[in-house]
């Protein structure tokens, strides 16, 4: 029993990123979850003892900490009180959702095609691969599924430093294909960036805090467009537009088969 336990916890895919959560069951994925699930179920009974590397809890970076600042933080006050709730007297659920945030999307992938296990294993997701509080990308993304659009709000750190004092344009760019790109894999399923189109419009201090408005514009049969724009968290000020392309795709695309 505990051998089978293991031996599905190798294949299995632990900490599935929340952003294909909701369209999971209509891809080819289905299968590997129903593996997941059966591996995780299993190993409930076991899940006072340490399973590492195998843990199925993972930290969710979307979590206010100390690096915010007061203005980071008033801004996530902002959506979070939006977000599903439900109130006593009207029993409804807000139309937003906070979205949490990993750092891994595949821990352990069949095959290893193009990647050895431990480069699997030590895969992170771009965004939240630095550790220091603050340092890099804090953000979080808030979804509005009923209209089709997302916020996140996002507070560059010192790490990613462009022109001096400001965010370098490649961070800003990593910014809307992440927003666009879960905006599009929450709406369509498991997506690529088939094209970004961006316009920086006025720089982004270091340190400050913006707001990533992103929508749908349209879905072609797998071709979903999406926009973009970057403001400052009262949205007087422009900072960046973009337009992006998405492409759904089969799991089995990136995996080989
Ligand atoms: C949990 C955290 C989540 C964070 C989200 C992060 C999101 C980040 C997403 C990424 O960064 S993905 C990494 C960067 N992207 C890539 O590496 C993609 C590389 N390109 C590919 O793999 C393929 O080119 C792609 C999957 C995008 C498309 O290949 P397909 O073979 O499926 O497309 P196909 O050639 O059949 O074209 C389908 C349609 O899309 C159109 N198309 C494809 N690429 C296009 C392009 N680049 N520009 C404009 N149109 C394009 C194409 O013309 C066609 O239009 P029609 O149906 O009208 O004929």
């Amino acid at each position: 029993m505990l051998r089978r336990c293991f031996q599905a916890a190798l294949r299995f895919i632990p900490h599935w990123p929340a952003l294909y959560q909701d369209v999971v069951s209509q891809q080819t994925v289905g299968k590997s979850l129903e593996i997941w699930q059966t591996a995780h179920w299993n190993t409930r009974g076991l899940s006072k003892m340490s399973l590492w590397p195998f843990s199925v809890k993972s930290r969710d970076f979307s979590q206010p900490n100390a690096s915010w600042s007061a203005e980071m933080q008033d801004v996530y006050n902002r959506y979070n009180a939006l977000c599903e709730a439900e109130t006593e007297e009207s029993g409804k659920t807000g139309t937003w959702r906070k979205l949490p945030s990993y750092n891994r999307t595949l821990k352990y992938v069949r095959g290893g095609v193009c990647l050895s296990k431990i480069i699997q294993s030590k895969s992170r997701l771009f965004t939240r691969n630095i550790k220091d509080l603050g340092a890099a990308f804090e953000y979080v993304v808030f979804l509005n599924q009923q209209e089709k659009r997302c916020v996140c709000v996002f507070q560059p750190g010192h790490l990613l430093e462009g022109p001096p004092g400001h965010v370098h344009g490649g961070a800003i760019a990593t910014m809307i294909d992440t927003v666009t790109g879960t905006l599009a894999g929450y709406l369509a399923g498991p997506v690529m960036t088939a094209n970004l189109n961006i316009n920086y419009r006025s720089p982004v201090p270091l340190g400050s805090v913006v707001v990533l408005h992103s929508a749908l514009d349209r879905v072609e049969g797998k071709k979903i467009f999406v926009s973009c724009r970057v403001t400052s968290t009262d949205e007087s000020k422009l900072h960046t537009e973009a337009t992006a392309l998405f492409i759904a795709f089969k799991m089995g695309y990136l995996f080989g088969s």
